[in-house]
């Protein structure tokens, strides 16, 4: 008898064989040309990174590009520890590491984010909830999972696109369910388990699957029992995880360098200020969010790193990151505006090469269980920076108001595109687009199969199976088809077909 391959086991196929329509051999290079193939991969290239890619052209990363990104920074860290041979050992025995495998999690892990990124994921979440009291609510990892898993079609049976175990737990960054114990297993509560700031009692801030497809995580995550806990990643998610930190982290700065919006004396002054001042903000007893004086953003950083993760945090390590960051960010990149020239796209190439590089370098395999990390993860030194460089984003890109003005049209937007799609299958089901048609049937089999302890007392299935639907709709388009369909659904426009939306 054949031996199994449990890493490459699919539903369909507990061997692992490659089927036709698979040009590659290998299983895990198939899973890759699957999700590459997929519409719903192409479909990135129109969603937000941090800002719409419809107003902001080719300047900034799209969910695309930036996917593109994780894969290959995921496969060059696996590359760089597969090297040594005692590296490799290690994490043979933690379950395995294949260079297919990252960088198939690498292109899909953002396959399930919805119109407007971040904005787009804390509505659909709000609307989830409050209007279809769906207790899984919308979270981007979960409807990642669900993209793959049963929503995208590939072959006769047409359920998700069928993928081996190991490329599956590779998409689980947080493996459990929203209200699922399982976080609860480790010594302390893992990275994404604790509540949303803005919405206690609703579980996990983050979690990489919902109840409807607890079922396949749980098989997704077999081959992996004996050798990680059920709350930890698998090294393979752990490299995908990281590679997206440090995609990002690199890149947001970038782009916001390239539209002029980074600037050098604010970011300097922060930085320098303090590291001027550190002793005495660190004598300081409170230092609080509204504290306008440079450098006190920075110190409340430094606070909360020691708070949240100070199995890592280290003061000469937070230092030595600021100082670097100045350096090499602010003096070395921002100081000379981009004005397009050759000269100032090759010292934004420089830039993102040379952190590319370092950060990939910084890359260890950890045997201690940690949960509020991988097996694989930064060195602290680099840990550090990579805090230091996200803090630089968030408090100068992300925290500006026209931002604000931007993102509650946004809510808007989408609130009103739920309600108009709800009501449309209220109304006239038979004449709602077909894929909606079809996501609702999907939803009502999957919500009638479930146990009943898995759903709220006294649900309406039909109401979570309407709710569903119209969620998973909506986060399969692109910025401008949302914005067009609500165009459309609100009477605002004469326009009977545009290329913007296709139902
Ligand atoms: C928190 C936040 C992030 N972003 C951007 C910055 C990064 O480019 C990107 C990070 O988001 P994600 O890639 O979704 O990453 P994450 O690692 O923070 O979360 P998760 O583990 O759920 O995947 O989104 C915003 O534009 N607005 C925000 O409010």
């Amino acid at each position: 008898m054949e031996e199994v391959q449990p890493r490459a086991a699919r539903r369909s196929d507990r061997t692992g064989h490659t089927v036709p329509g698979d040009l590659a051999a290998s299983p895990f290079r198939a899973d890759r040309d699957r999700i590459s193939a997929s519409a719903f991969f192409a479909r990135l290239g129109g969603v937000t990174q941090v800002v719409s890619p419809s107003g902001s052209g080719l300047l900034l990363h799209n969910r695309l590009t930036h996917s593109l990104k994780v894969a290959q920074v995921a496969r060059a860290i696996a590359e760089r520890l597969l090297a040594d041979p005692v590296t490799r050992a290690e994490l043979d025995e933690l379950g395995g590491c294949d260079l297919d495998v990252v960088e198939a999690a690498g292109l899909g892990h953002d396959l399930g984010h919805p119109p407007f990124g971040h904005l787009g994921e804390s509505v659909l979440d709000r609307l989830a909830r409050e209007r279809f009291a769906l207790p899984d609510g919308f979270e981007g990892n979960a409807q990642t999972y669900r993209v793959v898993t049963r929503i995208d079609v590939r072959g006769v049976e047409g359920k998700g696109l069928d993928l081996t175990a190991a490329v599956r737990s590779a998409l689980l960054k947080y493996p459990w369910t929203r209200n699922s114990p399982v976080p609860r297993q480790a010594a302390e509560l893992p990275r994404g388990a604790s509540e949303p700031v803005g919405a206690p009692g609703t579980g996990a801030a983050k979690f990489s699957a919902y109840s409807t497809e607890l079922d396949d995580l749980l098989d997704a995550r077999l081959p992996f029992e004996k050798v990680v806990p059920d709350w930890q990643q698998t090294v393979e998610a752990s490299i995908m995880d990281t590679a997206d930190d440090i995609a990002y982290a690199i890149h947001d700065l970038e782009d916001f360098h390239r539209v002029g919006i980074l600037q050098f004396t604010s970011v300097h002054h922060e930085l320098q200020e303090w590291l001027g001042h550190s002793v005495e903000f660190a004598a300081e007893e409170h230092v609080t969010a509204g504290d306008s004086r440079p450098g006190a953003s920075l110190e409340l950083l430094r606070r909360r790193l020691h708070a949240k993760d100070g199995w890592i945090a280290d003061d000469e390590a937070f230092n030595d990151a600021v100082k670097k960051v100045r350096t090499e960010l602010a003096v070395d990149l921002l100081e000379v505006p981009f004005d397009r020239s050759q000269q100032a796209e090759q010292a934004v190439a420089r830039f993102s090469a040379d952190w590319t590089r370092r950060l990939v370098e910084g890359i260890r395999v950890d045997r201690a269980v940690q949960p509020r990390s991988g097996h694989v993860a930064l060195a602290p030194e680099q840990w550090h920076e990579v805090q230091v460089l996200k803090f630089v984003h968030r408090h100068f890109v992300l925290q500006r108001p026209d931002l604000a003005l931007h993102q509650r049209g946004q809510d808007r937007l989408i609130s009103n595109l739920v309600e108009a799609l709800d009501e449309w299958l209220i109304d006239e089901v038979e004449v709602a687009p077909h894929r909606l048609r079809d996501l609702f049937g999907l939803a009502r089999e999957e919500f009638d199969e479930l146990p009943r302890e898995m759903l709220p007392e006294g649900a309406d299935l039909t109401t979570l199976a309407r709710g569903r639907a119209v969620i998973d709709f909506i986060a399969s388009l692109t910025d401008d088809q949302a914005a067009a369909l609500l165009e459309a659904l609100s009477g605002r426009t004469t326009q009977l077909w545009n290329d913007t939306f296709v139902l």
